[in-house]
């Protein structure tokens, strides 16, 4: 997280001193949040309104805030699923709002790993078949694979067996997966290609406790390794002292502070 902003004061930096940075080689920002306010479509008010967000590049931010304090609704905007109002929204360098939507679709599949809460898994496909939809979709994710596996086979295969998904269930329909075995092809699919930025909207609040620290060590590992940068919302305070930061939305969030009071 960019130290040069001075609205930054929500993220708290919980664990910096376990994990101490270089501050004169400050990293590049991935995720830049400027001014922005967003309203979905037929209401009045703004779900959204942000002064400044700053992401660098291999931060792993915690997401929190109560329920529709507008987390989801963030990751959308920063997804490029939707667009603010006002304001500017610049990933990796570009600027969100300035691609047409179908620009916005091929900038989202080439660099960002979305793992959803529902999973989204194709029941039709076979597991390695799910976990390489992006790499049918974006060259770029493609040829990332291919630097990582002999053929995109082996780089699914290789990442299975990374998250704890051994070959015997291969051949299984992802009908048949455990909640936690589908997470895991979920978090694969979005990991592939090693996409700079990955997202996780509550992927872990189907899991017990264990299961989802033994989650969140693979999902930062592989973040780590890729040096991709993890954004990851949850209800679960207990799991944001893994994190480097914390980001609480309804304190950085004015619309909700309007609704509160
Ligand atoms: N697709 C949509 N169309 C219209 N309104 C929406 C849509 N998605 C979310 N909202 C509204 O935006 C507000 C914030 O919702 P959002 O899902 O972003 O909150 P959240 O913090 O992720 O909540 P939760 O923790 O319950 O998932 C809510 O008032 C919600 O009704």
């Amino acid at each position: 997280m960019s130290e040069n902003f001075g609205s930054l004061g929500n993220l708290d930096n919980l664990t910096d001193r376990d994990n101490p940075r270089d501050l004169s080689s400050p990293r590049e920002v991935v995720i830049a949040v400027e001014n922005v306010s967003f309203s979905w479509p037929g209401q009045s008010t703004p779900t959204l309104q942000l002064d400044a967000l700053n992401v660098e590049r291999q931060d792993q931010i915690f997401i929190a805030g109560p329920s529709g304090s507008g987390k989801s609704t963030l990751l959308a905007l920063i997804g490029g699923i939707v667009v603010p109002q006002t304001g500017t929204i610049t990933i990796l360098g570009s600027e969100l709002h300035s691609l047409s939507a179908s620009s916005r679709d091929q900038f989202r599949v080439d660099h960002i790993g979305f793992i959803f809460q529902q999973f989204n898994l194709i029941p039709y496909l076979s597991i390695l078949d799910n976990v390489l939809l992006p790499c049918h979709f974006s060259r770029y994710r493609r040829q990332r694979a291919l630097a990582q596996g002999a053929t995109l086979r082996l780089a699914a295969e290789s990442l299975l067996v990374s998250l704890d998904l051994a070959p015997l269930l291969w051949p299984k329909p992802v009908t048949q997966l455990s909640i936690g075995q589908q997470q895991r092809v979920a978090a694969a699919r979005a990991l592939i290609g090693q996409p700079e930025i990955i997202v996780a909207d509550e992927p872990t609040s189907a899991l017990d406790a264990d299961r989802q620290q033994r989650f969140l060590d693979l999902i930062q590992r592989e973040c780590e390794q890729a040096h991709s940068t993890l954004l990851f919302v949850s209800h679960d305070e207990r799991l944001a002292a893994r994190f480097s930061h914390r980001l609480a939305l309804n304190e950085l969030n004015h619309a909700a502070q309007l609704e509160d009071q």
